[in-house]
């Protein structure tokens, strides 16, 4: 089992729109790795992705968007959490992905990224195959089930304004865009203490 969930409306249409715009034309630069911030741009087998650096107005109000989300996500995990780090505002260009990985808290890396519980992705526009306007194909969400137990992958269903969240132990991947522009934000919940 994969434990997740979804909270659809987080962000309503016009707010998605909103985003992307400012993302599309947002300065940034290459996507990192945690840990390897001396890598720049990261290794290109491992992720691409283009990391857009919104206004601190835009950063503030999806900030104060997750922190509204953080209660209905200590009830579903049966964690507290307490702050959510810096959001990331990703867009993936055709051919972007990101290879399977784990976010954080896992024993074998001592970084930060051992304070990370929760990772929450929020989706900005549709993953649609009908090629239809400000919708892109592949670049799936896809968890990974724990590898002692049967192979298990679950792709999530991409709908604008809505969240994703998981353990950030849970591995995932975002498979590579096959067509159109995908734009999501990422945030990571810290535990207590
Ligand atoms: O863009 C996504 O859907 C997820 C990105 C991701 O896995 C990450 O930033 O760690
Ligand atoms: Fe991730």
């Amino acid at each position: 089992m994969i434990d997740f969930i979804e909270i659809a409306g987080v962000l309503d249409e016009a707010e998605c729109r909103a985003l992307r715009a400012e993302i599309g034309a947002a300065s940034g630069g290459p996507a990192g790795l945690m840990g390897r911030p001396d890598r720049q741009p990261a290794w290109q087998e491992v992720r691409r992705t283009r990391r857009a650096q919104v206004s601190p107005e835009m950063e503030a109000s999806v900030i104060g968007l997750l922190t509204a989300q953080r209660q209905t996500l200590e009830r579903h995990f049966g964690l507290p959490l307490s702050v959510c780090e810096k959001p990331q505002f990703l867009h993936y260009r055709e051919g972007d992905f990101f290879v399977p990985h784990q976010d954080g808290n896992t024993p074998l890396i001592f970084d930060e990224s051992r304070f990370r519980r929760i990772s929450a992705v929020i989706f900005l526009n549709l993953q649609s195959d009908d090629r239809s306007a400000g919708t892109y194909a592949g670049g799936s969400l896809v968890l990974h089930g724990p590898y002692s137990g049967p192979d298990l992958r679950v792709a999530m269903q991409a709908t604008p304004g809505s969240l994703v969240a998981f353990r950030s132990e849970t591995t995932h991947e975002v498979t590579p865009v096959t067509h159109g522009e995908r734009f999501t934000v990422v945030s990571w919940y810290r535990g207590m203490g």
